[in-house]
């Protein structure tokens, strides 16, 4: 199944084409009912009780064909409709007419009495928060404590945004149709799904292609053809040269991690450009990577005059102020690459439109922008249309759009953005990625990459991966030290499924 994830629209438009190519939109119910189905047997022993909570719409369709075939395998099979029988309509009223068991009120059943709930209550057509009886039976869901399978999203939460709108249910497995959708990745929308699985009713690659709208789901395929692979022939100098600006004398530590994690990313070079006065403790604690000298931005604008540095990283523990806002100006015209984080993007706060002017002078190179959400929304909080977007996915694509470089939008769902349109989300970070210094990690590996030549969106979608997966290989324990560590090991199975 390719990585390519519908919003609740393009979903729709899928369905439509697919319907419009001559498949019937009742076989198309039927294949996903057939598909929960699966997925419910899969989970419960033979002729165990399943409770189907069905909706008004095509989501409660997919619950009247699921409790049909369930009940067909030998389950005992209870069913409940949100509403009215008689206001079913189009697929969803045909699909109710061939269950011939009984029809409860939601008020009237026992959902503890249940072994497993089906959730076919909401799906893409959730179109306001869930209050009244919808609330009260959700809540009831997940008071119960049972297994819920989830009809394509979890309901109560938005296919969109991920969001919980009013409440939402639990489930511990989703079955949707086609593709993903953002909300079975982005929080909290991923943590109410459980496992996620995706069904294929007949939607073709070509339709999906044709709907979707350049959002990814975060994986190797999207950008595993872009990682350099060192050459026999190629030497250091081949792999650029990345120059990572210290902070001062007591606010070196970030710099070096990010440093490292550059090199270990396979920058052929890096070197540290420190404050003189810091230039002692940065030597204490370097040996692969080069140390120079560097005073203010008229120190950095000398140093660039090395036509061979190729990458700038500024951020890390740089400290938020005009002298930052400097450096990165001084940056912007030499025409390098740019990763801009942490105190470089505090400094600009309120100022996106400085930060485009940076950005447009880097032309033709690359610049990604790395902040978490707090940095984020102090950048932008001039720009409404960025802070205001409805979704996670929307606000870095916004980011992107105004800017004009890529967005790294972090956090345990980081979306990654380009001014063009396409954007990916991230699903691989653990829980104990969130660690001092992971930041400047990830800053250093996307530095790293776009020294070796690799374009900024796959540079950044390629760096979260990596950083993710890094953390993910060492486990519980991590510290921001041990990234760079395992980054070697992520390298060697990425290049070695590329041979
Ligand atoms: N042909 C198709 O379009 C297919 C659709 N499928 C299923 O159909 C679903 C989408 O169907 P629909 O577009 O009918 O939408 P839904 O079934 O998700 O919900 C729409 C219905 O819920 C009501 N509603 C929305 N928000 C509400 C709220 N907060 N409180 C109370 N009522 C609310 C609406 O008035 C409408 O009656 C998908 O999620 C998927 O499960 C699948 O059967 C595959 C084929
Ligand atoms: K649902």
């Amino acid at each position: 199944m390719g990585l390519e994830l519908l919003l609740n629209a393009e979903m729709r438009r899928a369905d439509a084409m697919t319907i419009a190519d001559g498949t019937p939109g009742r076989t198309l119910m039927e294949r996903a009912g057939a598909a929960v189905t699966a997925a419910v047997a899969r989970r419960c022993a033979a002729g165990e009780r399943v409770l189907v909570l069905c909706g008004p719409g095509n989501n409660g369709g997919d619950g009247f064909v699921a409790a049909r075939l369930l009940a067909a395998r030998g389950h005992q099979v209870s069913l409940a409709l949100l509403g009215d029988g008689a206001a079913l309509r189009g697929d969803a009223a045909l699909a109710a007419a061939e269950w011939t068991g009984p029809v409860a009120a939601p008020g009237s059943v026992a959902v503890e009495a249940a072994g497993l709930i089906v959730d076919a209550l909401f799906g893409t057509g959730l179109g306001r928060d869930l209050d009244g009886e919808a609330l009260a039976l959700v809540e009831r869901i997940n008071a119960s404590g049972r297994r819920v399978v989830a009809v394509d999203i979890p309901s109560g939460i938005n296919g969109d945004s991920g969001a919980v709108c009013g409440a939402a249910v639990r489930a511990t497995h989703t079955v949707t149709f086609a593709r993903r959708k953002p909300a079975h990745l982005l929080l909290p929308g991923r943590v109410y799904c459980g496992t996620v699985e995706v069904a294929d009713i007949g939607i073709t690659d070509a339709t999906v292609a044709a709907c979707a709208s350049d959002a990814f789901a975060n994986a190797p395929p999207l950008w595993r053809g872009h990682i350099p692979v060192p050459s026999i022939e190629g030497h250091k100098y081949k792999r650029g040269h990345a120059l990572v600006v210290s902070g001062g004398p007591t606010a070196t530590g970030a710099a070096r991690l990010a440093a490292r994690a550059a090199l270990r990313a396979g920058a052929g070079l890096v070197t540290v450009a420190s404050p003189p006065d810091a230039v002692m403790v940065n030597a204490a604690h370097l040996t692969a990577i080069m140390l120079r000298p560097m005073e203010g931005a008229a120190g950095l604008a000398r140093l660039l005059d090395d036509r061979r540095f190729n990458v700038l990283l500024i951020g890390p523990g740089a400290g938020v102020g005009q002298a930052t806002a400097d450096l990165v100006a001084i940056a912007g015209g030499r025409q390098r690459s740019l990763v801009l984080d942490a105190d470089a993007l505090t400094s600009f706060a309120g100022n996106a439109a400085g930060l485009r002017q940076v950005v447009a002078s880097c032309h033709p190179a690359a610049v990604i922008l790395t902040p978490h959400g707090g940095e984020f929304a102090a950048l932008f909080k001039a720009e409404d249309e960025v802070v205001r977007a409805p979704t996670k996915l929307d606000q870095a694509r916004r980011a992107a759009a105004v800017t004009g470089a890529v967005v790294v939008l972090k956090g345990a769902d980081t979306v990654i953005a380009a001014p063009d349109g396409r954007a990916a989300i991230n699903e691989n970070a653990p829980a104990w990625l969130g660690t001092a210094g992971s930041g400047d990690v990830l800053a250093g590996i996307a530095a790293g990459l776009l020294a070796q030549g690799m374009n900024g969106f796959e540079a950044a979608a390629a760096a979260v991966w990596m950083h993710g997966e890094a953390a993910t290989m060492f486990g519980p324990g991590l510290i921001s030290e041990d990234l760079a560590e395992v980054l070697p090991k992520v390298l060697s199975r990425l290049m070695g499924a590329t041979a």
